[in-house]
Order: C-alpha cells, then sequence, then structure tokens
C-alpha cells in the first residue's frame, strides 16, 4: 500500500503528533511541505482541505483533516486505541490533556516576545501544577508501566512527546516527578521511538521565527 503523506508546514505546529503515532506504530510516511500562497489557493480551488485547512494526511485512499480525527482514526487503525470502548475514552482524555499543552506552546510561537515568554512560563506552569501531578498519580496508582491497561497506546506516545516539549522549556521540570522520568525513559527507549528520537528523523524542531513567517504569508493571517 502507499505511504501515508502528510501535508503541512516544515515544522511542528499540529502535525507534530500525527509524525509522532505514526512514527512510534513504525509506520513510514511522506511529506508534503507546505511553504507558499499558490500551494494552499492550488489545494482549496482542488478542494482538498474539507474546512480550508492543513493538517491533511492521505491515506488509505482518503484525504483526511481536522488534527483529533486523525490522530483518534489512526491510534485505531495501527492498534494504539483501547481493547473497549472504556479503555479507548482514557486513552482519548489523557491524549487531549497533552494537546491542551502542546496547543498553548505551538501558539505561542505567534507572539510578540514578551507575551511569547509569559505564554510559555504558563504553559511550565500549567504542567507543573496541573497535568503532569495527574499523569504522575495515574502511574501510580494504575502501577503498569504504561497509563491505559498493560499495552503501549497512543497516550503513552502522547505524554512522552508533551514531556519532551515542556522540558525544552524547563529542563528541570520532571524534578519532583520520579515516575514521570521513569515513563520517559521506558517510552523513549521503544525501538520505534528511539528511532524518531535520532537526529535525521522526521521529528520536526521548535518553531523558529522562519516558520512562524512561512505560516503567516501561506494562511495570510
Ligand atoms: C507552531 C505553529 C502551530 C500554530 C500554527 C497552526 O495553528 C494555527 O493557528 C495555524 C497553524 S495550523 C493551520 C490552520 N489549521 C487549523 O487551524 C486546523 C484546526 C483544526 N481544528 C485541526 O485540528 O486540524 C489552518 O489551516 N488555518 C487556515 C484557516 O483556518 O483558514
Amino acid at each position: 500500500a502507499a505511504k501515508p503523506k502528510l501535508w503541512y508546514f516544515r515544522g511542528r505546529g499540529r502535525m507534530e503528533s500525527i509524525r509522532w503515532l505514526l512514527a512510534a506504530a513504525g509506520v513510514e510516511f511522506e511529506e508534503e511541505v507546505l511553504e507558499t500562497r499558490e500551494q494552499y489557493e492550488k489545494s482549496q480551488k482542488d478542494g482538498r482541505l474539507l474546512f480550508g485547512q492543513v493538517p491533511l494526511v492521505e491515506i488509505d485512499g482518503m484525504e483526511l483533516t481536522q488534527t483529533r480525527a486523525i490522530l483518534s482514526s489512526l491510534a485505531t487503525k495501527y492498534n494504539l486505541h483501547g481493547k473497549d470502548p472504556k479503555e479507548t475514552v482514557r486513552i482519548d482524555m489523557y491524549a487531549e490533556g497533552t494537546l491542551d499543552l502542546m496547543m498553548m506552546v505551538a501558539l505561542a510561537a505567534f507572539k510578540p516576545p514578551e507575551e511569547k515568554e509569559e505564554s510559555l512560563a504558563l504553559v511550565v506552569k500549567k504542567a507543573k501544577t496541573q497535568h503532569f501531578p495527574v499523569f504522575e498519580k495515574i502511574l501510580k496508582d494504575h502501577g503498569e508501566d504504561f497509563l491505559v491497561g498493560n499495552k503501549f497506546s497512543w497516550a503513552d506516545i502522547q505524554l512522552l512527546e508533551a514531556i519532551l516539549m515542556v522540558e525544552e522549556l524547563d529542563a528541570s521540570v520532571l524534578s519532583d516527578f520520579p515516575l514521570l522520568k521513569e515513563f520517559k525513559t521506558r517510552i523513549s527507549n521503544i525501538p520505534t521511538i528511539k528511532k524518531f528520537l535520532q537526529p535525521g528523523s522526521q521529528r520536526k524542531p521548535p518553531p523558529d521565527s522562519h516558520y512562524v513567517e512561512v505560516v503567516r504569508n501561506v494562511l495570510q493571517f
């Protein structure tokens, strides 16, 4: 079968969690880089973007948009969702919690310097006081290697991505969370993730001013 094709800017944004999920599932994917207004307008004219938005993922002959719908569908397709509806809703809840944090980081890139600093400081504060204590308690109460059931799932991938993203802002953010530290090591050593964390993988760097400029230019906002 053809490899999934991802259509997005050369940056993390809303696509990075999709890259993580596919990589963790050991699924090779191609990327079409969106960098000009013309490309974007053509995709609009061609009716490829349901609501005129990216991320776009071409897979199994479908053109999928809406990040959460894509993530949920891929998690199911690659057996990274729960074994039953009760596990699946837990996985969705945990994943959504990490997306709340990561979207704050993504959008902060578009703010003026002082506001951006303030937003990123708030992300670290929320991670330390709101999100990470929850995940630490889940790991403690659950007593397994993974967040849900005793199987690796989409929720574990999202949490690792979020931990690494917040550590980029404050390297000591896990100092009060010993179980999250162990979790980070354990999940980072899963072979497919270990490979994705190596230089040269399709993982994208933190947003920089060039990336912000391209997004603003393409989307004209
Ligand atoms: C670091 C960069 C991440 C932030 C930038 C992204 O967040 C958005 O602010 C812009 C981009 S993503 C690009 C943006 N996509 C979305 O907003 C998708 C939202 C949708 N609900 C989803 O979850 O996929 C876009 O195509 N907008 C065109 C426009 O709505 O007419």
